[in-house]
C-alpha cells in the first residue's frame, strides 16, 4: 500500500531515560563469558567493546568499565599486519580497528598499541580510486572510507594516506537525491549518508556537497511514529535514529527533525525490564541499538547524558582528548 510503513509506539511505552537500567544492561554484557550471547558474538567481540564502553560513556559511567580485561583484549587482538580484529585469531578489519582505537581514546590509552603499524595497515587498505576497502583486497564501501580516515583522525597521522583522493571517490558517491551510497551509482542510504558526511566532516570538505539537498533527503526519512528509517518504505529503527540525526547535525540542520516525536519514539525503544534498546519498541535490546539510542538522545540535548560529537559517536570529552581539536 502507498502509506508509508510505520510502527505503533505502544501506551504504555516508557516515557523517561531509565539510565541505571541500561548500565546494568551495558555491564552485564561483558559478565557473563559462558553465556550463548557472549559466545555466539564472538565475531563482534572488538566492536561490541566500542558500542558498550561507548554507551556507559554517554551516561557519565565509564568508570564502571572492567578497563585492565579491555586493555589485554585489545593488546591480544592486534595482528602481525598491524590490523586489529574483532576477536584473538581472528584476521584484521578497518571497523574493528577504528573500534579499538576508538576504546583507546575513550580510556586515553592508546599507547598499548603499536600505532605506526596501524598507521602502516591503513594506508595498504587505499585503493587507486582514493576508496578503502575493509580488509586487504576484499569489498570496497564507503563505509570503510570513514572508518580509515578516523582512526587517522585519532592518531593525528592524516597526512599518511591520499586525503584528496579519498574525498574524491566519496563525492563520486554522491547522488542527484542528495543522499550517498556505498560506491558510485549506488542507491542513497542513511547509514552511507552518515560515513560520508563524516568524511568529509573530518576533511573540512563539507561545503562541496549541497547541505539543503542532503538535509532534504535526510529530514524526509521521519516517519509519522517520529521514528527514522534509512531508505523509503523501511521500517523506522533506532539506529537510522542515529545516522540521521548525525547526519543533520553535522551540517547544522538538526532542527529539520520534530524533536518531540524523535525523543519520543527512541525512548519508546527501551527495554523498561533489562534495560538497554531494541531497534524498535518491543523488541529484544542489544548494545548496538542501546548506543545508537542514547547518542540521539543527547544529540537532541536530552538531560542527563553528556554531549557526543556526530562524527565520531563519543563523547566530545573523549574526542577533545587531542589539543589539536
Ligand atoms: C544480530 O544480527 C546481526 C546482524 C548484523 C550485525 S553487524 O555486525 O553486521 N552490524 C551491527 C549490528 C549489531 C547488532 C548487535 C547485536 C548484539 C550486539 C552486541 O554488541 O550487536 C545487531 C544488529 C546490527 N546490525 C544489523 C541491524 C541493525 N539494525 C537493523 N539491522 C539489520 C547492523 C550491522 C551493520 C553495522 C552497522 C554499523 C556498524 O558500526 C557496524 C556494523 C550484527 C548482528
Ligand atoms: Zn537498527
Amino acid at each position: 500500500n502507498l502509506a508509508r510503513r510505520d510502527v505503533p509506539i505502544p501506551c504504555n511505552a516508557p516515557k523517561e531515560l531509565l539510565k541505571e537500567k541500561h548500565v546494568e544492561f551495558i555491564l552485564k554484557c561483558g559478565r557473563d563469558k559462558q553465556s550463548y550471547e557472549y559466545i555466539m558474538s564472538e565475531y563482534l567481540r572488538m566492536s561490541g567493546m566500542y558500542w558498550c564502553l561507548a554507551a556507559l560513556d554517554v551516561m557519565g559511567k565509564v568508570d564502571e568499565a572492567d578497563k585492565e580485561e579491555i586493555l589485554r583484549i585489545i593488546k591480544a587482538c592486534q595482528n602481525e599486519d598491524g590490523g586489529i580484529a574483532a576477536a584473538e585469531q581472528h584476521d584484521s578489519h578497518i571497523l574493528h580497528t577504528l573500534c579499538a582505537v576508538q576504546v583507546l581514546t575513550i580510556l586515553n590509552r592508546l599507547d598499548i598499541i603499536d600505532v605506526d603499524a596501524v598507521v602502516n595497515y591503513t594506508k595498504g587498505l587505499q585503493n587507486e580510486d582514493g576508496s578503502f576497502c575493509g580488509e586487504k583486497g576484499n569489498e570496497i564501501d564507503t563505509r570503510f572510507s570513514l572508518c580509515a580516515l578516523a582512526t587517522l583522525h585519532f592518531l593525528d597521522r592524516l597526512d599518511e594516506v591520499n586525503v584528496e583522493k579519498a574525498i574524491d571517490y566519496v563525492l563520486s558517491c554522491y547522488n542527484f537525491d542528495g543522499g550517498f551510497g556505498t560506491r558510485p551509482g549506488s542507491e542513497s542510504h542513511a547509514g552511507q549518508v552518515y560515513c560520508c558526511l563524516g568524511v568529509l566532516a573530518i576533511t573540512g570538505c563539507l561545503e562541496k556537497i549541497d547541505v539543503y539537498r542532503t538535509g532534504e533527503w535526510l529530514a524526509e526519512r521521519q516517519c509519522p511514529s517520529g521514528g527514522l528509517c534509512g531508505r523509503p518504505e523501511k521500517l523506522p529503527d533506532v539506529c537510522y535514529s542515529w545516522w540521521v540525526l548525525a547526519s543533520l547535525a553535522m551540517i547544522d540542520k538538526l532542527h529539520w527533525i520534530n524533536r518531540d516525536s524523535m525523543i519520543k519514539f527512541i525512548l519508546a525503544c527501551q527495554d523498561d525490564e533489562m534495560g538497554g534498546f531494541a531497534d524498535r519498541p518491543g523488541d529484544m535490546p542489544d548494545p548496538f541499538h542501546t548506543v545508537f539510542g542514547l547518542s540521539g538522545l543527547s544529540l537532541l540535548k536530552f538531560e542527563g547524558l553528556e554531549p557526543v560529537d556526530p562524527v565520531f559517536c563519543m563523547t566530545k570529552k573523549a574526542v577533545g582528548r587531542f589539543g589539536f581539536m
